[in-house]
């Protein structure tokens, strides 16, 4: 029998969480200040995280914002406060680690771009494994107008997303790139009417497939990005051994010999 996992969801006051079809689906909600994150707001995001980790009913995770905004960036106000230079580095830490937890999550992860993705905005979107926008949707890093730099994450991760010369081209300039422009750079992967149904419809596409194989083919990724490219193929080695020794694999295998739709339990 099925085992039901009951799982205690905490109290959120800038975010909502619901599970639709398998979708852990997070929506940013502090639209008064564009869903700009402050440290509470940067805890609620670690703690939602976890429950999705520890949630064996979601398969795919989406992250979106209320409103105008995905995020607007981290709070300037907060920034501004910051003391000393040792308390600015915890800040950035602080975030770096919370978006590590992101981009760690078993499940494949989709950032549904409905605006404004500015600053640590765009750095949330960059820990997903994938990016849909609006057409709408403006996209950026305009911290050194700020006199700071990214801190999140984006001095790192969009040179490796994009290449290093047009990952400067945005943290020069700081300009907003709009959503059709992104989609040409490969700083997001589909462009749509409405970012959330976009996300949508990519999750439906992505669950179709065997749950084991998405997390393997996500490790796999992941850990040869810091490796050369023979260390790299030995990791996808082994966890294409692992993969085979799946159940996933024999109905996999077994229903494309039968001519039909594989039934995949994730074990
Ligand atoms: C380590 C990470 C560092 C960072 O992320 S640094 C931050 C990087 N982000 C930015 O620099 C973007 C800042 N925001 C803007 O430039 C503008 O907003 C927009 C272009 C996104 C939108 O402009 P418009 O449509 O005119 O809206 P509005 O009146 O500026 O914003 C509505 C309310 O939202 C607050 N707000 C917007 N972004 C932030 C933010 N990042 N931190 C704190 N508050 C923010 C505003 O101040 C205002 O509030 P009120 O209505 O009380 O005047």
């Amino acid at each position: 029998m099925a085992q039901t996992f009951e799982l205690e969801l905490p109290e959120f006051e800038y975010l909502t969480y619901r599970v639709e079809d398998g979708m852990g689906i997070v929506t940013i909600s502090r639209p008064q200040a564009l869903n700009a994150l402050n440290q509470d707001l940067l805890i609620e995001l670690a703690s939602v995280t976890e429950v999705i980790t520890q949630d064996p009913e979601v398969k795919v995770a989406i992250f979106t914002g209320e409103g105008k905004a995905f995020v607007a960036g981290a709070d300037i106000a907060q920034i501004a406060s910051l003391q000393d230079v040792f308390a600015a580095r915890e800040f950035a830490i602080m975030g770096q680690s919370v978006f590590n937890e992101i981009a760690a999550l078993p499940v494949p992860s989709i950032a549904a771009i409905n605006g404004y993705a500015l600053g640590g905005g765009l750095e949330l979107a960059l820990a997903c494994d994938l990016r849909v926008a609006s057409r709408n949707a403006k996209l950026g890093l305009p911290e050194v107008g700020l006199g700071i730099i990214p801190g999140f994450g984006g001095t790192q991760r969009l040179p490796r997303l994009v290449g290093r010369g047009r990952a400067l081209d945005l943290i020069f300039t700081g300009r907003h790139v709009p959503a059709e422009e992104a989609l040409g750079l490969g700083l997001v992967n589909r462009v749509g009417e409405d970012a959330l149904q976009t996300a949508k419809e990519l999750a439906a596409a992505i669950l179709k497939n065997g749950p084991v194989a998405l997390a393997l083919a996500k490790e796999a990724v992941g850990r040869g990005e810091n490796l050369d490219l023979q260390e790299a193929l030995e990791v996808e080695a082994d966890l294409f051994g692992l993969a085979c020794a799946t159940q996933d694999m024999r109905e996999g295998t077994r229903a494309f010999l039968e001519k039909r739709p594989a039934q995949f339990k994730g074990e």
